[in-house]
């Protein structure tokens, strides 16, 4: 019998939708990058999330409702593709991350594994980052493992940048070393921005910042942040910047400044990597914006692709990355180092529900 596909969904910090993807993996090597599948948010849909962010917000009904929509998603999947419940082996559902502050030692993500394991009738496994924050780890990054799997024969050293809702960075250094953070914000506060003054989800193409000037008093304010200061691993709740620096300026000014932001955060982590790197390759929906993607070029000064470049899917791959995490957590293997997310030891994680 052909191998069985993993299934990985992602809700990401954006909040945009759900991404759904297939890989067949090991849990080690990944064979097989599969077909893809994404559910948009409709503007209720993204509301009832937004209505469920933070600390101690009651989220039950949202997490019974964004459990169904993830079962929606994968069925979409399974129609186009002309696949069915029993093609797919596993199910990594990372659920909506609602809150994160692990310092506080909690990290909350929203999605019920069990229930969406009797909707599909296939075992799903959850809850990927409760057990590291518990060991005194950050509780994310978690795609790094993924990145290294799947760059395993480019040349290093070399960057994965992922632009989601906040950033965060792998960088794959020779010998297997990695090592990762978030690294600042990410599409989140110009995606806010551009929301409060346009009344749309996105800056599409990077086209209102491009008719902006960058503010650099507000640019400096933004900098002058202590969570620039420390090492990597670190990590970000994606509330825990805010654009009240970018208030007084016109809504073009204010979508460059922070487009701008976004692109400084990831050109001052250069000065925490151990190698300068060859090569950045960019993964999240933030490489569609050619306004930030010139401005990291820009900034970096060396080649910044898109991660399809090398042959990946920028639209699935942290979709993909949770496919494999859930095959690695039911194989016993770590999903978090020391390096990725400060964890003290290599630390498993994940929690299997039957189906
Ligand atoms: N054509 C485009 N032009 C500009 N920005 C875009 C474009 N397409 C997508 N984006 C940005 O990408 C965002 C979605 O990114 P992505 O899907 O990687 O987020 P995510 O899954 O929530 O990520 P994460 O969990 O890593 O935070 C959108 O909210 C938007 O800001
Ligand atoms: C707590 C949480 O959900 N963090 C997300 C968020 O979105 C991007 C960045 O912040 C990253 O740390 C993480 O997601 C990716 C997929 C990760 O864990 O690698």
């Amino acid at each position: 019998m052909t191998q069985q596909w993993l299934l990985g969904l992602m809700s990401g910090t954006s909040m945009d939708g759900i991404d759904v993807a297939l890989i067949k993996s090991d849990g080690e090597e990944v064979f097989e990058q599969g077909p893809t599948h994404s559910l948009l948010y409709t503007t209720e849909q993204r509301a009832q999330l937004e209505s469920v962010m933070g600390a101690s917000k009651e989220t039950t009904e949202a997490e019974e409702a964004l459990t169904y929509w993830h079962n929606d998603a994968v069925h979409q999947l399974l129609q186009k593709e002309a696949l069915k419940y029993s093609d797919i082996e596993l199910v990594g559902f990372h659920g909506q991350t609602t809150f994160h502050d692990p310092a506080r030692g909690i990290t909350k993500q929203i999605g019920d594994g069990a229930l969406l394991s009797k909707l599909c009738g296939i075992p799903v496994v959850n809850d990927f980052r409760s057990a590291d924050v518990a060991a005194g780890g950050e509780g994310a990054p978690f795609a790094p493992l993924y990145h290294q799997a799947l760059a395993r024969d480019l040349n290093k050293p070399i960057v994965v940048l992922n632009i989601g809702g906040v950033s965060n960075i792998t960088y794959l250094g020779p010998n297997g070393f990695v090592l990762a953070c978030d690294t600042g914000p990410g599409n989140g506060l110009l995606d806010d921005w551009i929301f409060k003054h346009f009344g749309k989800s996105m800056d599409e193409d990077g086209r209102i910042a491009s008719s902006g000037k960058v503010d650099q008093a507000a640019l400096t304010k933004m900098l002058d942040n202590p969570f620039f200061s420390l090492d990597p691993p670190k990590s970000l709740d994606r509330y825990d910047f805010s654009s009240e620096y970018v208030q007084g300026l016109s809504p073009e000014d204010g979508a460059a400044t922070l487009t701008a932001f976004t692109a400084v955060v990831n050109t001052k982590v250069l000065s925490y990597l151990p190698q300068v790197p060859e090569k950045w390759l960019v993964t999240g929906g933030g490489r569609h914006n050619p306004v930030l993607m010139d401005a990291l070029r820009e900034g970096l000064k060396t080649s910044v692709d898109p991660v399809e470049n090398v042959g990946w899917d920028g639209d699935a791959l942290e979709a993909q990355a949770f496919a494999f995490l859930a095959k690695r957590s039911q194989l016993g293997l770590p999903l978090s180092l020391p390096s990725t997310t400060k964890v003290p030891d290599p630390c498993l994680g994940g929690v299997l529900h039957a189906a």
